[in-house]
């Protein structure tokens, strides 16, 4: 049986560790595309005119992600830091007894929250490049998916505060003199470990790879049936997944002394 998962506090949080929980969101993300993959594109679900809800005025893909989030708010997931919601404005305050989250960040991480960038790559950018052109009319199912996808692309983001805090523990001497003259090109280049950035890529064509594949139980894996290109995911991860981490790891460094 699996252990039990423990939540870590700041002094068991190495860079080993922290580096261990991006790799297992990876897993996430990638199910979570291969799920959005299976719906063409669904322009009804994203366009304004077309939700017909009494005096609605979104899309139908905001109003699923505004009552979901507000759902899950009153169910404290915003209480947790690894979480940020994409419409922060008006949300409920949770209604369930706090859990005591080990206090590892700085308080201005608080302030920091990128999924208005994410909103935006998501859907101009990204989407295009994982699913077909088409209109099944699948528009709820096509939304709850683009929420999954979403909430793991940004739990994944978002960790790079965990990231910088663990760097900056091991090594403040490093970090401080860039942060004390908010050296935002320093940080950045002090933060990036290139060949980290390879072995990444390549993990996440593996895994879509590994996991987007047809099994079947007379023959091998046939490459031409994989649910999502392999290159595609290394190419998300490459432009805006590790890009928006090490953004949001700038953003936590340059308050890291407030
Ligand atoms: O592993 C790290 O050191 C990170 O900061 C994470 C990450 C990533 O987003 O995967 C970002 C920056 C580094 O260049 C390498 C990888």
């Amino acid at each position: 049986m699996a252990d039990v998962i423990k939540v870590a506090d700041s002094s068991e949080m190495t860079l080993e560790t922290v580096r261990d929980s991006l790799i297992r969101e990876e897993d996430t993300i990638i199910f979570s595309l291969i799920e959005r993959a299976k719906y063409p594109i669904n322009v009804g679900a994203y366009d304004k005119t077309k939700t017909a809800i009494p005096e609605c005025s979104d899309s139908l893909v905001e109003f699923i992600i505004k009552e979901t989030e507000a759902a899950q708010a009153k169910c404290g997931r915003y209480e947790n830091p690894e979480e940020h919601p994409f419409f922060p404005d008006g949300l409920p305050t949770s209604l369930v007894p706090a859990f005591n989250f080990p206090k590892i960040l700085h308080p201005a991480a608080a302030s920091i929250n990128v999924n208005s960038t994410l909103w935006e790559v998501y859907f101009a950018q990204l989407l295009p490049l994982i699913t077909v052109p088409g209109d099944d009319g699948n528009y709820a199912s096509t939304a709850v998916s683009d929420l999954a996808c979403l909430q793991a692309l940004s739990r994944r983001i978002h960790y790079g505060k965990f990231v910088a805090e663990v760097k900056f523990k091991e090594s403040p001497q490093e970090y401080e003199p860039a942060i004390r003259s908010q050296d935002r090109d320093a940080l950045m280049k002090l933060l990036t470990f290139e060949s980290v950035e390879e072995r990444v890529k390549r993990r996440v064509a593996k895994k879509t790879m590994l996991f987007g594949q047809e099994v079947s139980l007379n023959d091998n894996c046939d490459e031409k049936k994989l649910k999502i290109d392999p290159a595609v995911v290394s190419r998300l991860y490459e432009e805006w997944v590790m890009p928006l981490t090490k953004l949001v790891e700038v953003e936590y460094l340059l308050r890291r002394l407030d």
